[in-house]
């Protein structure tokens, strides 16, 4: 995996090399000023003892001081920088990938644990970005060099120095399970973030069901399990992060006592003491930093995981709309249509035929489970079916682009959902350009006098999912949104469930009207619905079994007819 990551890593910065590389120059300016110091310092105790000036190199190290800092400062804004460009670069990549996932994809994934790929893991990405590369570079690079300067001064204090540093090795053995606690952390984000979402989003049930206190308890135990990812991690940083100052400290009470006794010999001059101990603090900085680097890079391939995790999910073309919109009602063909969910499951459609000829209205009826919504889901292409074909005008909707077919469709969901935002937003969603004949799919549609009382008409927010509208509402919002689309083909999923009579008669005007220019294919529980339907398709476990007349289908399909006697007379009461 630590490869992969990597890879994906370079992938991210590669873009930004050029300012890593700036900021890079600069953090190894910034270190050089600051290692030319303690020789200066050097020179200075030296110059002291000399009886010479020493102005001049006070004046030095005030301008190598000020120098330091102010490339310091320059060189760690631009890397943080890059790093935010990084995130902001992961996150639009993510984004886009979210939004033209293939259906079946979002079917087996939480949106809460999507969501915190896209905001959490993301942001680790930052640490690592910048770190992992430059960090090596400076930091190995100031180790180094301060190495050979110490050895310049005294090899044999070097000497002390480095065996006392070989405990700092100790850093290396703890950096895999800080990756596996990082791992678990982050994870434990994601599965809170989905308990949450499936709390909030549905809030109503949760204190309906009286579930606050189970479901609180989920939410504590993921918190808990992050919390104990967490601190594992900051345990094991923290070990990695002082291994090498407690040597270093060590390593600066022998090489006091040594080079102490190195002066009083005259093996060393105190300059080059002071110089040495000076630069034995200066690999301090280096070295934690390279044993955060290493903490942090396994920190960031763990969310790197868990974001490639997303970008390999299958995606659905991009191409925008190839051909001039059409306003003629479109001809549906399903040919010995086979269709399952998944590999594993039970197969929904067992050769699912029918011819539904341009305009007019059909009405899809059958038991519960019969696979009446998955025929519109197929229309779609949120799925493709196993064998068979579905055509459109008698063109095969696979070799369809697939933003010219969904332009076509108008679909008005079995929950009529409404997203948040104005009522406005929600009407002209799928018809951004549509606002002019707004007013006249109110009308139709009877929201009209729904925005006339509002005090904020149209600009009214509908709340999380619609909440601030009544059921009807909903789905009237939703069939004005498909209807302002002018679709070729209507696809009505149990529109009228929640309306009135009133509007239910209304509303069968409207579908009167529409078929004219439209295709209207209804998936209708209530009888007056059906009723008005120039055909009727009756579905049963995956098979179409007729396809009639109300009055046709009530002699001939005993199904049908037990159909209309019970429920779909019972919907009608
Ligand atoms: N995304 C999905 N993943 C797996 N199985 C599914 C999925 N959607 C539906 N199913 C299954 O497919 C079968 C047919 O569902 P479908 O929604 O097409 O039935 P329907 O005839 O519209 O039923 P209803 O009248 O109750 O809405 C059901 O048994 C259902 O459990």
């Amino acid at each position: 995996m630590a490869d992969g990551a990597w890879r994906d890593l370079l992938g991210y910065i590669r873009p930004f090399r050029t300012s890593l590389l700036l900021g890079g120059l600069l953090s190894l300016a910034t270190a050089a000023t600051g290692l030319a110091l303690p020789m200066v310092v050097r020179g200075l105790i030296e110059g002291l003892g000399a009886d010479r000036g020493i102005v001049g190199l006070l004046v030095l190290m005030t301008v190598l001081v000020v120098f330091n800092a102010a490339i310091g400062a320059l060189g760690s804004f631009i890397l943080e920088r890059t790093a935010e460009s990084v995130v902001l670069v992961a996150r639009q990549r993510l984004v886009s990938q979210l939004l033209w996932l293939r259906v079946p994809a979002l079917d087996e994934r939480e949106p809460g644990d999507l969501m915190s790929r896209v905001s959490a893991d993301t942001t680790l990405l930052r640490e690592v970005s910048t770190q992992s590369l430059v960090s090596v570079v400076t930091n190995a690079v100031t180790l180094l060099a301060t190495v050979v300067l110490m050895a310049s001064l005294d090899p044999v204090l070097l000497a002390v120095t480095l065996a006392a540093l070989i405990l700092a090795q100790v850093v290396v053995g703890v950096v895999p399970r800080i990756r596996r606690a990082a791992k678990q952390a982050q994870e434990s984000v994601g599965t809170m973030s989905a308990a949450l979402e499936r709390v909030l989003g549905n809030l109503r049930t949760v204190k309906a069901s009286t579930a606050e206190e189970r479901e609180s308890a989920h939410l504590h135990a993921a918190a808990t399990d992050a919390w104990r990812g967490g601190v594992r991690a900051a345990k094991w940083q923290a070990i990695a992060g002082n291994m090498g100052g407690l040597a270093i400290q060590l390593s600066f009470i022998v090489v006091l006592g040594l080079g102490g006794a190195r002066v009083v010999s005259g093996a060393i001059n105190v300059g080059t003491l002071v110089a040495f101990l000076l630069y034995l603090f200066y690999l301090m900085p280096p070295m934690r930093q390279l044993a955060n680097v290493a903490a942090q890079y396994q920190v960031g391939a763990a969310a790197i995981a868990r974001i490639r995790e997303i970008e390999s999910l299958p995606a659905e073309p991009r191409d925008p709309p190839t051909a001039a919109p059409v306003r003629t009602p479109a001809a549906v063909t399903f040919e010995e249509v086979h269709f399952r969910y998944r590999p594993d499951l039970p197969e929904i459609h067992h050769g699912v035929g029918f011819t539904i000829p341009a305009g007019g209205m059909t009405a899809f009826v059958g038991p519960s489970g019969a696979g009446k919504t998955t025929v519109f889901s197929l229309i779609e292409r949120f799925y493709d079916p196993t064998a068979g074909r579905i055509l459109l005008d008698g063109q095969d909707i696979q070799t369809l682009p697939l933003a010219d077919l969904r332009t076509a469709i108008g679909y008005v969901e079995q929950d009529a959902p409404v997203l948040s935002g104005t009522l406005r937003e929600n009407l002209l969603f799928g018809a951004p350009e549509a606002e002019r004949e707004l007013a006249e799919v109110l009308a139709l549609t009877r929201l009209d006098a729904l925005v006339n009382r509002l005090p904020d008409g149209l600009e009214t927010p509908v709340g999380h999912r619609g909440v601030k509208l009544s059921g009807g509402e909903r789905q009237r919002v939703a069939i004005a949104r498909a209807l302002l689309r002018h679709p070729r083909l209507l696809l009505l999923d149990e529109v009228t469930s929640q309306l009135d009579a009133v509007n239910e008669a209304a509303l069968r005007e409207t579908i009167a009207d529409v078929t004219h220019t439209t295709t209207v294919l209804v998936v209708a529980h209530r009888l007056s619905t059906v009723t008005m339907a120039d055909r009727i398709v009756v579905m049963d476990t995956g098979k179409v079994r007729a396809i009639g007349t109300h009055d046709q289908l009530l002699t001939q399909d005993p199904l049908y007819a037990e159909l209309a006697a019970t429920q779909l007379l019972a919907a009608a009461d």
